[in-house]
């Protein structure tokens, strides 16, 4: 019998990177609001003025929650201070951390980890977070209106502490007593059936998501499952919100709007960046990739081509579109949804017929103390990927069963991939990453320099217990994948800052030392005679036309992209040479101060054999008739 201590809320926690995917080396680019229902809005295509790439806010504390499965609440655990895999920082440290997710130890997700970045980030060009794993949460779908009249019983357990227990054997096997027919998984969240879309937002993980996507991370959320297990639910919300004009109260809004809401939130609070959001969506349909913003009347499918230069896949003409507002970000996800192929079988009215990804750009400006500019450009993917189906039990045909098929069968390179990146001997060798255009606009996510949170969606259906047995543990080997999140800027990028940063040291170093300069030269021709003084003015002189450098050249950086190879060759062959122009500039301003150091010394020298000499003579003159009888001491000595 399970006798698994703890306690049995709707989530228990335990102690969790890209898909470059959606293209972020452009070719084509332009401006523009998304399309879409609303109002004034126009689609990109329309406007012409989106960009082609060719390359729920938190709240209060979650209501108590009933008992599952008829076991015992045991008392809460005592909270170890960790953001239970919540996300930090943000909305989810100032709330009260339900006892439930307070087992978290310090994990992917800790505010810690953030500050480390956050401190980290604003010094250099790159940095890293420590190798981490994926982190992988499981919700649970509630037993469906139909499951409940054919009284389904539920196969799932949750004694706390992040695990879930799967009980029972699949359906048309032999019912066996043993061992095996109790399995025990742990995961860093489990979201119990009763759990809210409010409660995925908080705890989750993808609030951490979020703040190091702002931070200039790579970072992906995706969610996995059978069909009809909840995916499309937990990332957008029921189907019906999207019919028609979505309302931004609605509370059935799923984890991408909410992550939409905390995203806006974040940027509004950091006064000393300047953001610019763009957002992309597509779906890969039976193998080709379509663009859910900019779909054609024939739906022609992008193409999806290797980056030398971002070393990932990326979409060639993908439309991205600024995103100034909120407003915006909800008509990208309404539009796409609209856009989205859905279909209908046996198993879900509005089932995902696709693998959808939206991305949002985050890229930032942020004046650094040096006073040079420093840019990142993060993202955020929320990916939701088609159900894996069995054709027999959703009953597909036609034009069903060929989805099906190129479904489960991405979905199983997917698998390997994933198995491959969890075997501490496979993970250097060969992933089959190319099998799959999922697998190539996700290779980034699951093994690069991003951040990922995994949601496992999973029925508690007794009828469905092979699949969620199967989810399970592709879950808990999504779990064992490491990533190191870094923040990557274009290495040109970097040695232009690099060069930048020196030349500003120097320039302050010249500048102290022209200061200094300008002292002793005051002081020196107080002294000095008129020759001396006229060397050390076109000495100065010298060093304040700048002693001839090469002219600085300006250079917005956020158009670094834009130049070819060969302009920004020159432009770090300038830089440089700026730099030891001023190199050269500091040795003179050195050599000048010692020069002037030395004759300060000397005209030093000068003034005290003056001044004792006037009081030699102040001291030899006789009291009575000093002034007719010169003295031999009085004589000016040479
Ligand atoms: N947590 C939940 N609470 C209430 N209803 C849910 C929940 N999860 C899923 N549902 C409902 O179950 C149905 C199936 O969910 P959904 O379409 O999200 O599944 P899916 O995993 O995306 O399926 P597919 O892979 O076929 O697209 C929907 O009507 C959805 O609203």
């Amino acid at each position: 019998m399970v006798r698994r201590a703890s306690s049995v809320p709707h989530l228990n926690s335990s102690g969790g990177s890209s898909a470059d995917s959606a293209g972020t080396s452009g070719s084509r680019r332009g401006r523009a609001p998304v399309a879409g229902s609303r109002g004034s809005r126009k689609t990109p295509s329309s406007t012409g003025q989106g960009q082609r790439q060719g390359s729920g806010s938190s709240s209060s504390v979650p209501r108590s929650r009933s008992l599952t499965n008829g076991m015992r609440r045991l008392s809460p655990q005592k909270g170890t201070g960790s953001s239970g895999g919540t996300g930090s920082g943000g909305g989810g440290s100032s709330r009260n951390t339900p006892y439930f997710l307070r087992s978290r130890e310090n994990e992917i997700g800790s505010a810690d980890t953030l500050e480390i970045v956050a401190s980290k980030s604003t010094g250099s060009e790159e940095c890293s977070t420590p190798e981490d794993n994926i982190n992988v949460v499981v919700r649970v779908r509630p037993l469906n209106d139909k499951e409940k009249r054919d009284r389904h019983g539920s196969t799932l357990q949750f004694p706390g502490n992040g695990q879930v227990i799967l009980e029972g054997h699949d359906v048309g096997q032999k019912k066996s007593h043993n061992r095996d027919s109790v399995r025990v998984f742990t995961y860093n969240v489990v979201f119990e059936p009763g759990a809210t879309q409010e409660d995925i937002l908080d705890y989750s993980g993808i609030k951490r998501i979020i703040e190091m996507g702002i931070e200039g991370f790579s970072c992906t959320a995706f969610c996995y499952g059978q069909t009809g297990s909840g995916k499309t639910h937990t990332l957008t919300g029921p189907p019906d919100l999207f019919v028609g004009k979505p309302n931004p109260k609605d509370p059935r809004h799923g984890l991408i709007f909410r992550s939409f809401v905390y995203l806006f939130q974040l940027i509004k609070n950091r006064k000393d960046v300047n953001y610019v959001l763009k957002a992309s969506f597509m779906e890969i349909y039976n193998e080709r990739v379509i663009d859910l913003l900019n779909p054609g009347s024939a739906r022609k499918p992008l193409a999806v081509r290797w980056s030398k230069k971002s070393g990932g896949f990326f979409v060639e003409n993908l439309f991205t579109v600024d995103c100034e507002e909120l407003d915006d970000l909800l008509a990208v996800l309404e539009e796409g949804m609209r856009n989205r192929a859905v279909g209908s079988h046996a198993m879900n009215d509005h089932s995902s017929r696709s693998h959808t990804i939206l991305t949002v750009h985050i890229l930032s400006d942020q004046q650094t103390d040096g006073g040079v500019f420093l840019s990142k450009h993060g993202k955020i993917n929320f990916v939701d990927l088609a159900g894996s189906e069995l054709t027999k039990k959703t009953m597909s045909e036609g034009k069903t069963l060929e989805e099906a098929n190129n479904i489960n069968k991405s979905l199983m390179v997917l698998g390997y991939c994933i198995a491959s990146l969890s075997d501490n001997k496979k993970r250097t060798g060969h992933i089959p990453y190319r099998d799959s255009q999922l697998t190539k606009l996700l290779a980034d996510s699951l093994a690069g320099n991003g951040v990922t949170l995994m949601i496992a969606c999973v029925s508690p259906a007794h009828y469905n217990h092979a699949e969620t047995l199967n989810t399970l543990r592709y879950a808990s080997r999504a779990k064992r994948i490491r990533t190191k999140p870094v923040i990557m800027m274009d290495p040109r990028e970097a040695l232009i800052l690099s060069l930048k940063r020196d030349i500003h040291a120097l320039q302050m170093e010249n500048d102290h030392l022209k200061a200094a300069l300008n002292l002793h030269h005051q002081a020196a021709t107080n002294g000095a005679g008129p020759t001396e003084n006229n060397l050390l003015e076109l000495q100065l002189d010298r060093v304040s036309s700048g002693g001839g450098g090469v002219p600085v050249p300006k250079v917005d950086l956020e158009r670094l992209p834009e130049l070819d190879g060969s302009e920004l060759a020159e432009l770090v062959k300038l830089y440089m040479a700026e730099n030891e122009s001023l190199r050269q500039e500091n040795n003179h301003l050195f050599t000048v101060r010692e020069t002037i150091l030395r004759d300060q010394e000397i005209v030093c020298r000068e003034n005290e054999r003056l001044l004792k000499k006037l009081e030699d003579v102040n001291k030899s003159k006789p009291s009575g008739d000093e002034d007719n009888e010169p003295s031999k001491e009085t004589q000016p000595k040479e």
